[in-house]
């Protein structure tokens, strides 16, 4: 008999493929709700779930959980009790590496589109109020020449740093903030004199630009708040492309309000899809709906690891991708 999938949002080719390839597959017709999961988890029906990261799994859930892995579309895993999976003999994939180009695009895109103030300009446009070419229509800020400061130097960082090294930007970074391993010269490869590493502090006070690039975790949310949002250059711009989180966001909508930072772009969000209140309204923004990987190829990549994930764990072989091993169980 084949395994047994449970799919908790349809993903694209060739994901459901691959698993129905497997064995059977059970796609939910909308998302499910913690305690629907939870209960799908506990059925003993399915051996492997795969989730996305709006599905929290964290402790209970696997407790009472009767699966065999966990397989996340996805390549952040903070929705995912990792430690409590292990615990309990569940392995745990994600989708690493396909989506960093893609991410590191949006990265650089927000960056540009800060500078430039894109949606300003679009807007303006599409309003019918360009009436010509003007000398001080929409000025933004030089890109070339601006220090970018990466919170995090992993691989969507070091993608973004390569783009940055195009625009010709100053880079500075901080090893996943705060206080952590520093990377050592040989570890830096092609970045080796390049690339500055300076301690967080320093990061936060010299960017003109600070992009985030840290997991999210205990020791990582609200990495930024209203103490270090003051530390910034008053003309600095925030960009997060890593997770919500890792931002107080109401302490940036207080920040950009009072000027006391110069703009934001944020593709992720603290409370998705919510919100925080005022910032929809806030100008010196750019703001996505978490589309760092969303480019066709890269989602269709996604579907292929995370279902090669799942079937591997299904079977008893070694996923492609775990973010967790499995000792003594
Ligand atoms: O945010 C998306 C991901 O972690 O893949």
């Amino acid at each position: 008999m084949g395994s047994s999938f449970l799919v908790t949002t349809a993903i694209p080719d060739p994901g459901l493929q691959l698993l129905s390839d497997a064995g059977t597959v059970t796609v939910l017709p909308s998302p499910p709700d913690y305690e629907t999961l939870a209960a799908l988890c506990a059925s003993g029906e399915y051996d492997v779930v795969l989730t996305q990261l709006r599905d929290v799994v964290d402790a209970p859930l696997l407790g009472s959980a009767r699966v065999k892995g966990v397989s996340n579309f996805a390549v952040g895993y903070n929705n995912i009790d990792v430690d409590a999976a292990t615990r309990h003999g569940i392995l745990v994939g994600n989708t690493p590496g396909v989506l960093t180009d893609a991410t590191a695009d949006i990265a650089m895109l927000l960056i540009l589109g800060t500078a430039r103030r894109v949606v300003e300009a679009d807007r303006l446009v599409r309003d019918g109020e360009f009436h010509g070419w003007e000398p001080e229509l929409l000025l933004g800020r030089d890109v070339s020449g601006a220090v970018l400061g990466l919170a995090g130097f992993g691989r969507i960082a070091r993608a973004t740093a390569r783009r940055a090294l195009g625009f010709g930007m100053e880079i500075l970074f901080a090893p996943r903030p705060p206080g952590h391993r520093l990377v050592s010269d040989e570890e830096l490869g092609e970045f080796a004199g390049k690339v500055r590493q300076v301690f967080w502090d320093e990061l936060v006070e010299r960017s003109d630009f600070l992009s985030l690039h840290v997991p999210l975790n205990e020791q990582t949310r609200h990495l930024v708040d209203r103490a270090v949002l003051e530390r910034m250059k008053p003309d600095a711009i925030l960009i997060n492309t890593a997770r919500g989180p890792v931002v107080d966001e109401a302490a940036l909508v207080e920040a950009l309000r009072d000027r006391v930072i110069a703009g934001a772009g944020l593709d992720v969000f603290e409370d998705e899809p919510r919100l925080a209140p005022g910032l929809a309204e806030l100008p010196n923004t750019v703001l996505l709906p978490h589309v760092g990987s969303a480019t066709v190829p890269v989602r269709s990549e996604m579907a292929r690891l995370s279902a090669l994930n799942a079937v591997a764990i299904a079977e008893g072989r070694t996923p492609p991708h775990a973010v967790n091993t499995l000792t003594g169980t």
